[in-house]
């Protein structure tokens, strides 16, 4: 499979390139970043530390997606829009790992949909994915007895707030509790909030370092607390689910998957 990077110089475009470069079953056949980067014109290889791949990073997506079947993106809201109409375009695997996501980016992406293959998640590590199933059969079980909060901590580059993971999370103890996240979610709190309603889902978010994402998925009863985490230690776990989304995603009909789909986790 033709795989291309965007956001090639980016903290996980990096690591995609590396991971492309490691798997088997596809090969990189281009690599964009933004206009003016200084990694322009550089071998994508020299950007992940492979040793040459003999790719030059572009800033000009249109005819590197023309020769690909599919493209990697981890980069933001606004290029992953932009993005997923070239890629629906192109007809090609489009594989999203951008967060930050709101309603209208969404609404574009399902419209890129009906022409592309999407697979979007906020997070493409197994864990996490297996964590998502395991949190909605919990908050299934335990009434609304058990109070859920949802706590993570990320480097202190991280832009965006709740993480994609955390977001994700809530949304599988919401759908365990057969309610609506949107309705139901508590992001911040500040002074007098007056105490918790029941049934409400917290986020609470915390920011230093070097931190690649930890997330804890609490559920806070009387007089005990089943606490539900994942740590992840390195980049490459996100990278090698994008990667196994794109293969997996080669031979689907146009349509918008999620990491679940892909690693068989549906029925969790
Ligand atoms: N789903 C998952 O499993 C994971 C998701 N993420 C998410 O991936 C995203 C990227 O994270 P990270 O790599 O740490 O962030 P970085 O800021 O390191 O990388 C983003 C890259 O995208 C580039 N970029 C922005 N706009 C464009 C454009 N129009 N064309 C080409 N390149 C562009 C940026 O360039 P420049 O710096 O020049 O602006 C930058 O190099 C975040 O939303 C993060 O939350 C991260 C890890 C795992
Ligand atoms: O920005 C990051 O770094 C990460 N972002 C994703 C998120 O928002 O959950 C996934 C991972 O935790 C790393």
């Amino acid at each position: 499979m033709r795989l291309v990077v965007v956001g090639a110089a980016g903290r996980m475009g990096r690591m995609l390139i590396k991971a492309i470069a490691e798997a088997e079953g596809c090969r990189l056949v281009g690599a964009i970043a933004k206009k003016g980067s200084d990694a322009l014109g550089h071998d994508a290889g020299q950007l992940a530390g492979t040793g040459l791949l003999d790719v030059k990073v572009t800033d000009d997506p249109l005819p590197v997606f023309a020769k690909a079947d599919g493209v990697l993106d981890f980069t933001t809201p606004a290029a992953t829009t932009a993005f997923a109409a070239l890629a629906a375009q192109a007809r090609i695997v489009h594989v999203i790992g951008t967060t930050g996501l709101q309603d209208q980016d969404f609404t574009k992406l399902e419209a890129a949909a009906r022409h592309a293959r999407i697979v979007q998640s906020g997070n493409m590590s197994l864990g996490v994915n297996l964590l998502a199933g395991l949190v909605r059969k919990v908050a299934a079980t335990l009434s609304d007895d058990f109070d859920i909060e949802i706590l993570e901590m990320h480097h202190r580059m991280k832009v965006d707030a709740p993480s994609g993971t955390a977001l994700l999370l809530g949304e599988a103890a919401a759908q365990g509790r057969k309610i609506s996240l949107k309705d139901r979610s508590v992001r911040t709190r500040d002074g007098h909030t007056g105490v918790r309603n029941p049934g409400d889902i917290g986020f609470a978010t915390l920011r230093g370092g070097t931190v690649v994402g930890e997330h804890t998925v609490m559920f806070a009863g009387l007089g005990e607390r089943l606490e539900l985490s994942h740590r992840a230690e390195d980049r490459s776990i996100f990278a090698r689910g994008a990667v196994k989304a794109a293969l997996w995603a080669f031979d689907k009909k146009p349509g918008y998957y999620g990491m679940d789909d892909v690693l068989g986790l549906e029925n969790l």
